[in-house]
């Protein structure tokens, strides 16, 4: 790239001319300079909303480094028209009724997944949305715990002549857990495909009537179980969690590839920061950055995703989640209020992905390399 060291006037010409050498001169289809402003209109390879993300800030980014800070460039970038290839990717099996799949995943486990799904699921509901939860975390389903419902038993009901279980309900919240059923023990030692057929049982032949949302607590990290899950249930898209500490920022950089390789290709909607900063009780106002400040800001960034939020670390939010009453329903509080803000962000990125992206039906996974390992 050549030096910043032009002192006369931004020319049409010298911006072509840099739009062939950073080579993203086939995807432009209309630009203009004007002043220090430089217009661009330009489609992204991909559909996905994570490579558009990425391509404006890596078109920011050579821009600022070749003609420095004062040179502003407006970006429109459209979504390219779907390839056969990738309509192939995707396997018709809608599940009638429920709008939006939202699978919440985390590089590693104890970064609070299961805490932010009850947390979402819980101010979902208090929104007015109609949502169900179901916890694919069979190494350790907590659900049942944090939402109130040890013990349940989903009943059977008969639908259009078709048996189905009826998920158990608590604070507005349909939900399904293989700790329900016995022999929940042994789901510990399942490989993908018995933990995916009955994941799919609990989605596919349950009674879970109209949701808005169906939030999926995924067991942490990557591997056969998840592909097993994206591979069967059409997901809408992913939310990651994470804590601000080092190790567990590169692990979500896994996780967050996961969904994103191009064989999976489900939409990445968010990084929700969990355990951001410390707050006593008695010093409500101040925040202690412990673990470090802006690591997740800076690693959604890189990867060309947003930050739905920051959850503080809070005695109450564990003491709420040990007891079956999440830290969201404390009305009026600043926890509930921090959720709230989470969720609006997240159906805001939802939107986005559904006014972009053709539906997602089940993923067909064509290549598993990298992910699983072989068995
Ligand atoms: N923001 C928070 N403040 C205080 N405690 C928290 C917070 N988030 C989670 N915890 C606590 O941390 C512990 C782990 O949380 P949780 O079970 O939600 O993690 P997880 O990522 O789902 O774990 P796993 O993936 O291993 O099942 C729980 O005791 C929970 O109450």
């Amino acid at each position: 790239m050549t030096q910043n060291i032009y002192n006369f006037m931004l020319s049409k010409e010298r911006v072509q001319a840099f739009l062939k050498e950073i080579e993203v001169e086939d995807l432009v289809h209309n630009f203009q300079v004007m002043g220090d402003q430089v217009y661009i209109d330009m489609t992204a390879h991909s559909p996905a909303m994570h490579e558009k993300k990425k391509l404006e800030v890596a078109m920011k980014q050579a821009f600022a480094s070749e003609f420095g800070g004062n040179v502003e460039v407006k970006l429109k970038i459209a979504s390219p028209e779907p390839t056969e290839v990738q309509k192939n990717q995707i396997k018709g099996k809608e599940i009638p009724g429920i709008q939006n799949i939202i699978a919440v995943a985390s590089g590693k486990g104890g970064v609070g997944k299961s805490t932010v799904t009850a947390n979402l699921a819980v101010t979902l509901a208090q929104m007015g949305f109609k949502v169900g939860v179901l916890d694919a975390d069979i190494y350790g389903p907590s659900i049942p715990t944090m939402l109130d419902t040890e013990g349940g038993k989903p009943t059977s009901v008969t639908v259009n002549g078709k048996e189905l279980m009826k998920p158990v309900e608590n604070y507005g919240v349909k939900m399904l857990s293989i700790g329900y059923f016995s022999g929940a023990n042994q789901a510990v030692v399942w490989r993908g495909p018995m933990a995916s057929k009955a994941l799919n049982q609990m989605i596919r032949d349950a009674d879970w009537g109209e949701l808005d949302f169906l939030l999926i607590d995924l067991p942490p990290g990557t591997g056969d179980i998840h592909l097993s899950i994206i591979q069967e249930v059409p997901v809408t898209g992913a939310v990651i969690v994470s804590t601000p500490q080092h190790v567990a920022l590169a692990d979500v950089r896994k996780g967050i590839g996961m969904f994103t390789m191009d064989s999976i290709n489900i939409p990445v909607l968010g990084l929700i920061e969990n355990m951001a900063y410390f707050t006593p009780a008695e010093l409500p106002e101040n925040k202690y950055y412990i673990f470090g400040q802006q690591g997740a800001q800076y690693l959604a960034e890189d990867m060309g995703i947003p930050v739905l939020g920051e959850i503080p670390l809070v005695q109450s939010i564990r003491e709420s989640g040990d007891i079956g009453r999440p830290a969201a329903l404390q009305e009026n509080s600043v926890l509930a209020h921090i959720f709230k803000k989470v969720a609006q962000n997240m159906i805001e990125s939802l939107v986005e992905r559904n006014t972009n992206l053709p539906k997602t039906e089940a993923v067909k996974i064509t290549t598993m390399a990298g992910c699983s390992p072989k068995k």
